[in-house]
């Protein structure tokens, strides 16, 4: 690790901590108001906890199989540059390649109002198998704002001389306190294709609620959304740019029990809220270009809901 960063790290109260898991290391990062940690594998938040609140972000004590394909369920794990499964090669993992490498820290600082400020990197270079399973050339970065709330400025640079063909997910595990009672805010009258149900696609009436046993892909679905959750007393606004696509998921009891990655009782703690561009609203990044995802997410407290 670079020593400038490492003491840039430092006056942050940050650190970087071994993790055993596939023996990446993690940051860290201390503050009064919150506490965050960034795994380096797969190049993610794993955890934002402000102070004297829940983690936003579901944790699992399960860590998924300890090999370069095994899944985690916690933070938000980066989908790209296919989402779901590769339409053209099957023996590809689901949900691209981004979450299966490490990641370099490239910046540590403060933005002006005092937020805290980390920069990681993925590039198509970095990794043999990376070009192995895909022919494109490209630089990822993220850029995690910490402060009241985060935000997650994920950009992809299109280093080739063809069109880059993207769908893609900041796919947000959101803690809640129960799938039954939470609800989501802001998707009605919004069409969407329903995994569970044979890809049909129907329009959704009202808030979505319970959020239990859901696979669906809203498109063209609104910057800004709001998860309720009444047994935590909070509200989650979450916001996106460069995002055409929501995608709600929870694999529901029956599901969950099949998954060797997820502890009994998991399912009902979290559902992904996710910042996509899928099915019909994937796009290409032209070459030489780059494309800008944004994800930004509050937890305000709530009295009645
Ligand atoms: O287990 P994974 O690969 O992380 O995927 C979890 C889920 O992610 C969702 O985004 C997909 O819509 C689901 O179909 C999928 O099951």
């Amino acid at each position: 690790m670079d020593a400038q960063l490492m003491r840039e790290l430092e006056e942050l109260g940050g650190e970087i901590l071994p993790n055993s898991l596939r023996e990446c290391d993690e940051i860290i990062i201390d503050q009064p108001s919150f506490s965050a940690r960034i795994a380096l594998w797969g190049g993610h938040l794993v955890s934002f906890v402000p102070a004297g609140q829940p983690d936003l972000l579901f944790q699992s004590a399960n860590e998924g199989a300890q090999t370069r394909f095994g899944r985690r369920h916690f933070g938000v794990p980066v989908c790209w540059p296919w989402f779901g499964s590769n339409v053209e090669d099957e023996d590809l993992p689901a949900h691209g390649l981004a979450r299966y490498f490490r990641w370099q820290l490239v910046e540590v600082g403060r933005f002006k109002n005092g937020d805290v400020k980390i920069v990681i990197r993925l590039a198509s270079e970095d990794h043999p198998l990376i070009e192995e399973m895909w022919p494109y050339a490209f630089e990822l970065r993220q850029v995690f704002r910490l402060g009241d709330g985060f935000s997650i400025n994920f950009s992809a640079a299109n280093l080739t001389d063809k069109p880059m063909p993207i769908s893609e997910a900041l796919h947000t595990y959101f803690h809640i306190g129960d799938t039954q009672s939470a609800e989501v805010h802001g998707l009605e009258g919004v069409k969407y294709v329903d995994k569970f149900d044979d890809n049909a696609i129907s329009k959704q009436s009202g808030v979505v609620s319970p959020c239990e046993a859901l696979d669906r892909v809203y498109l063209n679905a609104p910057d800004v959304l709001e998860l309720h959750d009444p047994v935590f007393k909070r509200k989650f606004v979450v916001a996106s740019e460069g995002a055409q696509s929501t995608v709600l998921w929870n694999p529901g009891e029956a599901l969950a029990k099949l998954r060797t990655d997820m502890e009994e009782g998991d399912y009902r703690q979290f559902v992904c809220v996710e910042t996509a561009n899928a099915l019909d609203n994937q796009y290409e990044i032209p070459a030489g270009e780059m494309h800008q995802l944004r994800l930004t997410v509050h937890a305000e407290a709530t009295s009645q809901d």
